[in-house]
């Protein structure tokens, strides 16, 4: 049996390029990972089967759309065997909530099938193996802080001093990441519409946003361990869309603010929204003011950076 445990992330910095051809956004995503995390074990098994427990389990499919299935299989693949695991995950990260839960889930699967089948596959392999599964796998293998380009896939680590104290607003029900992308597209288009310029393109302004850069503030802030700077450099360029969709999460955010939340923005596509602190006493009393807020569902006070996807040892 091998169970490894994974975290979830943050997006400090989340800049978003123009859409692609291929229905992606070139991105300047700095991923920061929390220790909030899943869990997944592994047991030898027939075929892949899956269980799932915690709050938003009931959300969990368990067929072979879920991500851990999905790498199961792609390991299995790639080594041309039969795939033959029971895969359990105890799940605290919320589902379709901008900490790419599903994708903790898929890195976590590579990870312990990987040592339950022996394969001693190299980190390399499983990076390009995660980036099939999707946009934000690679970084729950490797974890930390880290600067993802291309649709977030092509990963720099980051340095980073100490400890940063986080809480993140659980919303109810999830958003869909496509669905906020889009959102993100059309709010391009209308305010471009908008505009003196209109006229002068092709009439999408959507395709023509050049990628941004890392924030050098930001960078600046997490090599120093700086939490004031990093809660003035905090951008989400996903947040209107997430708020287009969802407009009482600026409720959640006024709230956090409100308790003492130095920094606050939407989680990645939302809907969690996360609020930087500037300890960890801090962190507790945010997430308890916004816990009887009624602006969320609950909240949880937690830290990072923390390393990504690990077996944990004699489990
Ligand atoms: C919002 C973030 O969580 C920030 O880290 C990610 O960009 C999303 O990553 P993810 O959930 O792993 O997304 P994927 O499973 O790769 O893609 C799902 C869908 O999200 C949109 N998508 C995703 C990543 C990206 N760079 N551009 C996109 O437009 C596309 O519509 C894509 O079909
Ligand atoms: N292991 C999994 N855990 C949760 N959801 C999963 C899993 N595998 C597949 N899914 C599906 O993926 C959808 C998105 O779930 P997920 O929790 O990964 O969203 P997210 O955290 O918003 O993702 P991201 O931040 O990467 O955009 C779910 O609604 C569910 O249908």
């Amino acid at each position: 049996m091998i169970t490894v445990r994974v975290p979830a992330k943050v997006n400090v910095q989340l800049g978003v390029g123009g859409l692609r051809a291929d229905g992606f956004h070139d991105l300047a995503n700095v991923f920061f990972a929390v220790a909030l995390g899943d869990e997944v074990t592994a047991t030898p098994g027939e075929g892949v089967t899956l269980s799932c427990t915690g709050p938003d389990a009931a959300s969990v499919p368990l067929d072979d759309t879920n991500l851990a299935a999905r790498a199961a299989r792609l390991l299995a693949a790639h080594h041309g065997i039969e795939p033959g695991v029971h895969l359990h995950i105890a799940k605290s990260i919320p589902v379709a909530g901008g900490m790419a839960g599903g994708s903790a889930d898929g890195a976590a699967a590579l990870v312990a099938c990987d040592a339950l089948w022996g394969l001693n596959t190299p980190m390399d392999v499983l990076l390009d193996l995660a980036a099939e599964l999707g946009s934000d796998v690679p970084f729950a293998l490797i974890g930390g802080v880290a600067l993802g380009r291309g649709r977030g896939e092509i990963l720099e680590p980051l340095p980073v001093t100490g400890t940063f104290h986080w809480v993140f607003a659980v919303a109810d029900g999830g958003l869909s990441t496509p669905a906020v992308f889009r959102e993100c597209d059309r709010l391009r288009d209308e305010a471009f519409v908008g505009s003196a310029d209109q006229g002068a393109g092709s009439g999408s302004a959507a395709t023509e946003v050049p990628t941004p850069d890392a924030d050098a503030a930001l960078l600046a802030a997490l090599a120093d361990g700086d939490p004031a700077a990093l809660a003035a450099a905090l951008t989400n360029d996903l947040q209107p869309a997430a708020l287009s969709l969802r407009p009482a999460l600026a409720d959640t955010l006024r709230a956090g603010t409100d308790a003492g939340a130095i920094g606050a923005l939407v989680s990645g596509s939302g809907p969690t929204c996360a609020f930087l602190a500037k300890d960890a006493e801090a962190a507790a009393a945010i997430a308890k003011a916004l816990t009887g807020s009624g602006t969320c569902r609950t909240a949880h006070a937690t830290y990072g950076p923390v390393p990504g996807a690990q077996v944990q040892p004699g489990v």
